[in-house]
């Protein structure tokens, strides 16, 4: 049968400690661990944060499954990791300019999941666990006997093009464009492609795990709901077939064999899992009196760095909302910014750019480089009548940090790089002539 989005099932609730079961009484009652687990399965830890870590932060999953993770073919080997590059180690240096990309082709073969993951940007030191990597990912196959795992952090997968299915140690997800996937630091998992070919966008989040942002004095509602994450349930194979595993570790690609699929948990308990989002589901908080808020009004997911307010990596969205402020420059202003902006676009337009900045693409604003809406946004918006305007067909998004973002030498020499992109704002004039 095929898996489509109405056939699987969902927990939700954002981090809660669920407790799922594919075989009724697979999971011990009243303990995590005891001397001998029902149907002789084997109890493993999988702990995302510090044993330590506050009880608010704190996040673990007890798995009950046929094989510990330990039992694989031997070592890993170092493979060929194509073009997916880590922080540090990029031979480049980071230029202060704007810099824009068109969508990365989907016309030729492309492999599986990641076979073609393609880095774009890195910033702070995976091994350290700071920063995050951008990564664009096109695939023309699923993943088959082949399972992957990320050590190097936390994956935040934003499909563009085409629904996935994600297959995982913790159950199954199927999310398409418009919906985001996340996927704990370390946790196994083989992308399917129910429908054909697809392209989206990763942020490799090196650093503490997502969560949701405070809500300060809009109260208790708004923003992402806990309740709109969905979280998948036990689900296993017996599947007795030789499987690939595939590591993503200090920045290199590792294999080994595997004489069975690690999908084999047939129950478990945690509030570390995979979990999926609608983006519909965001609630805008907008003004509805004048001037252009802050785009943090719009973050999704935060990962926090070890300074309060202060993002290792902020998730903002940019959904279809209704623009009413009077007397206001309504898109973006122009600015500069201590923290850096990569902005990618799911589909449509976004506000402060036109044709330029296509689905698929991505733009890259520096800390501290200059940018905002380009001359001929600037021009209708400076003249237009304020009338109440929806704003339909868009969503963009941004992956938002206080680490310096790195260009790699495959975005910086890519055909897709738009040498021109700064001549988008070369039309604006100074309009000054000393009269009010
Ligand atoms: O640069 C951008 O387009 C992102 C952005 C959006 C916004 O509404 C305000 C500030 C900002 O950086
Ligand atoms: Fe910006």
């Amino acid at each position: 049968m095929k898996t489509t989005q109405n056939t699987l099932q969902y927990m939700t609730g954002f981090g809660n400690e669920f407790e799922t079961e594919a075989l009724s009484g697979a999971l011990p009652t009243g303990q995590f661990s005891p001397q001998k687990c029902t149907y002789k399965l084997y109890a493993e830890q999988i702990s995302s944060t510090a044993f330590t870590a506050p009880r608010a932060k704190n996040r673990r999953t007890w798995t009950y499954r046929m094989r510990p993770s330990v039992v694989t073919g031997g070592d890993f080997v170092a493979i060929d990791k194509g073009l997916i590059r880590t922080s540090p180690g990029t031979d480049l240096n980071c230029p202060p300019n704007v810099l824009r990309w068109s969508s990365l082709p989907l016309d030729r073969s492309t492999g599986d999941f990641v076979d073609g993951l393609t880095t774009i940007a890195v910033s702070g030191d995976a091994r350290a666990q700071i920063g995050l990597g951008i990564h664009v990912y096109r695939a023309d196959r699923g993943m088959g006997k082949k399972v992957f795992y990320c050590a190097d952090g936390e994956m935040l997968i934003v499909p563009q093009q085409g629904a996935i299915l994600a297959h995982t140690e913790l159950g199954r997800l199927h999310v398409v464009p418009g919906e985001i996937l996340v996927i704990p630091r370390g946790l196994k998992f083989r992308i399917e492609l129910p429908d054909g070919p697809v392209r989206g966008y990763v942020c490799e989040n090196y650093g503490a795990p997502l969560e949701l942002p405070e809500r300060g004095p809009v109260g208790a509602n708004g923003f992402a709901n806990d309740r709109d994450f969905q979280y998948p349930v036990a689900w296993f194979e017996e599947n007795d077939e030789e499987h690939t595993l595939v590591v993503k570790f200090c920045g290199e690609l590792y294999q080994t064999t595997l004489d069975h699929s690690p999908f084999d948990v047939v129950a478990w308990v945690g509030n570390s899992a995979p979990y999926k989002y609608d983006l519909a589901r965001y609630n805008v908080i907008n003004t509805v009196s004048f001037d252009h808020p802050d785009p943090s009004i719009f973050t999704v997911l935060t990962s926090p760095s070890d300074t309060l307010g202060v993002a290792n990596l902020d998730f903002v969205v940019f959904p279809p909302r209704w623009m009413v402020a009077e007397n206001t420059f309504r898109p973006p202003w122009f600015h500069r910014n201590i923290m850096s902006e990569f902005m990618g676009l799911i589909r449509g337009t976004y506000d402060a750019k036109g044709k330029g900045f296509e689905p698929g693409g991505m733009s890259l604003h520096n800390c501290m480089t200059p940018h905002g809406p380009e001359a001929t946004v600037f021009e209708k918006a400076s003249n237009t009548e304020l009338k109440p305007e929806r704003y339909e067909n868009t969503l963009a998004f941004m992956f938002e940090s206080r680490y310096v973002i790195t260009p790699t030498r495959f975005a910086m020499e890519s055909e897709c790089r738009q040498r021109d992109y700064s001549k988008c704002w070369t039309g604006i004039k100074k309009n000054f002539d000393g009269n009010p």
